[in-house]
């Protein structure tokens, strides 16, 4: 220990350094009188950055929270601001350092991913940013809690929930001190100096995950803390020109898709933690690991995560999105087919096609529905087409033109593309976007006078709960539903009941945990194109 640093602290009786930091040391300490064994934290009371201090006004609004540690005593004594928590276990940086791997493995990396959304989803629900996410930050629990991740490190976090008011902090764009890590702090607040809220803790997490799937780490990180202003202007430079592509080339989806996401969120936006979650937990299931968020590690079998070395494919799904696209355009619509539902969209284009009338010239009572018809323009269509779409702008897209679909041959198209996006997706979570595409499938299926209730409900708490208990079982009747609206679909008599089976279809999707897209759910997509060609 360094003979700066006291014996005893208060009641505390300090043993071996856990870690050190600019901030101050932290070390394994005993109680003198009932021998608890706790980390103590101390901090120089002149220091010129107080976090000890900051950091225990945190702490009773945290306190009880999976993963938080908790704080037991606190005070001031002599020189030193000390903080009494939990003993906990390694830091995820201490972790991957020592296991001498290029990458982590990506099992680890969804279990991490999906548990720090948990952590942040807490603190921001309770009104606190971490504001300094980094893996130096995240630790173990200590056995039997070692496959638990906590939340340390309170010292730069903040308030952004006015407890008088119940207001979110205000934007501006006064200068200010950055506050954050030169490696994963946000680009917004690293590189330009915005105020930090939820998107950035979020957007710290996106890069934490990527760095560790990345050999040698994301490249701003490899020359280590910049030593001058010059080389963290680089730094800085470096991290605000590198897209998400090309930091999560070869990378599984989920990664790029998060990353942007975060980056598209508005200031005072609340980040969709439930949804994050659920889709790495289909990443997580579909590389076949166990449907839970354990941390794991070392693994018994590590596989450090190799990206193929080959530029991002996505070639099959965007030709086939070209494909329809093109398809929509080039109809004629001149046969009269059968023309889905009652709506009045569909009739008014089924009419003025008969009489000729230019798509764009049909009169609509709702100018929304010919926003609708105009979209399958050949010179939209051009733009569709230079486009690189990802899954969730295929998605969008699909759920765009499916209301222009009057007759079964074109839904069927829009049903199989559907069917082909995921398919081909690595993530096999069914998205928000997904969830359009079903709605807007299931809406030109139905009759046109009955109420459609959304399809993705949005899950509360108490819901999820109530499903909670019998995990398995839940598991397996919905691989028996889907299995069975597979095999049904193939003989369903009309649109009507087709209607109906997606929207069974949708609701057994959304209350399975991951939301995760079955190979009968996909074979239900096959059998429901399949059946809509050749319904009369
Ligand atoms: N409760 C704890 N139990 C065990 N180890 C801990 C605990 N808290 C922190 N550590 C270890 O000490 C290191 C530094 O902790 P912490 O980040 O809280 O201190 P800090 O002085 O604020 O550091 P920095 O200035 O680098 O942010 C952590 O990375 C971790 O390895």
């Amino acid at each position: 220990m360094s003979p700066h640093y006291p014996q005893r602290v208060g009641n505390w009786w300090l043993g071996e350094c856990l870690g050190s930091g600019y901030s101050g040391a932290i070390f394994k300490a005993t109680h003198l009188h009932n021998q608890q064994v706790v980390a103590l934290k101390l901090q120089d009371v002149e220091h010129e950055c107080p976090t000890n201090r900051y950091e225990r006004g945190f702490y009773p609004t945290l306190q009880g929270g999976e993963g938080m540690p908790t704080l037991y005593a606190s005070g001031v004594e002599g020189d030193w601001d000390w903080l009494a928590i939990s003993l906990l276990g390694p830091s995820l940086d201490s972790l991957y350092r020592k296991s001498g791997m290029s990458t982590m493995d990506l099992r680890s990396v969804c279990s991490i991913a999906m548990q720090m959304i948990s952590r942040l989803e807490l603190m921001h629900n309770r009104g606190i940013l971490h504001r300094d996410i980094q893996l130096g930050n995240c630790v173990i629990g200590l056995p039997p809690h070692e496959k638990k991740i906590y939340m340390i490190d309170f010292g730069f976090s903040k308030r952004y929930i006015d407890s008088a008011t119940g207001r979110h902090l205000e934007d501006n764009n006064k200068k200010r001190d950055f506050i954050g890590n030169y490696w994963f702090s946000s680009v917004n607040v690293h590189c330009r100096g915005r105020i930090p809220t939820r998107r950035d803790d979020m957007e710290a997490l996106a890069l934490m995950l990527i760095h560790l799937l990345t050999p040698g780490g994301l490249s701003w990180t490899r020359n280590g803390v910049p030593k001058t202003d010059a080389a963290h202007t680089r730094l800085k430079r470096e991290k605000a020109a590198a897209t998400p592509a090309d930091l999560c080339g070869g990378l599984p989806d989920i990664f790029e898709e998060f990353l942007r996401y975060c980056r598209r969120l508005k200031f005072a936006e609340c980040p969709d933690y439930e949804e994050w979650r659920a889709r790495f937990m289909d990443l997580a299931v579909d590389s076949g690991f166990p449907e839970d968020d354990a941390f794991v590690w070392p693994l018994k079998d590590p596989k450090p995560y190799v990206r193929p070395t080959a530029a991002k494919p996505k070639p099959s799904n965007q030709r086939n999105m070209e494909g329809i696209l093109k398809d929509l355009a080039d109809m004629h619509l001149t046969e009269a087919r059968q023309v889905l539902g009652e709506r009045a969209n569909a009739n008014n284009v089924s009419r003025a096609v008969q009489r000729g009338v230019p798509l764009k010239k049909a009169r609509f009572k709702n100018p929304e529905d010919a926003k609708g018809i105009v979209v399958i323009s050949d010179s939209e269509v051009g733009t569709a087409l230079n486009a690189r779409l990802t899954k969730a702008e295929q998605l969008a897209e699909l759920a765009r033109v499916t209301p222009n679909a009057v007759d079964n041959a074109m839904l069927a198209q829009i049903v199989r593309q559907f069917a082909e996006v995921l398919e081909t997706s690595k993530s096999k979570a069914l998205t928000k976007e997904g969830f359009a595409v079903l709605d807007a499938v299931h809406r030109q299926l139905a009759d046109p006078s009955v109420f459609i209730v959304p399809m993705r409900t949005s899950r509360t708490r108490s819901d999820t709960q109530q499903e909670a208990a019998p995990e398995g079982d839940a598991r397996r009747a919905k691989m028996d539903k889907l299995f069975a609206l597979r095999r049904d679909v193939a003989t369903a008599k009309s649109n009507r009941m087709l209607a109906k089976m997606v929207t069974e279809f949708g609701a057994c999707i959304d209350k399975s945990r991951g939301r995760t897209v079955t190979k009968d759910a996909v074979g239900f997509l096959h059998n429901l194109a399949d059946r809509l060609n050749a319904m009369p």
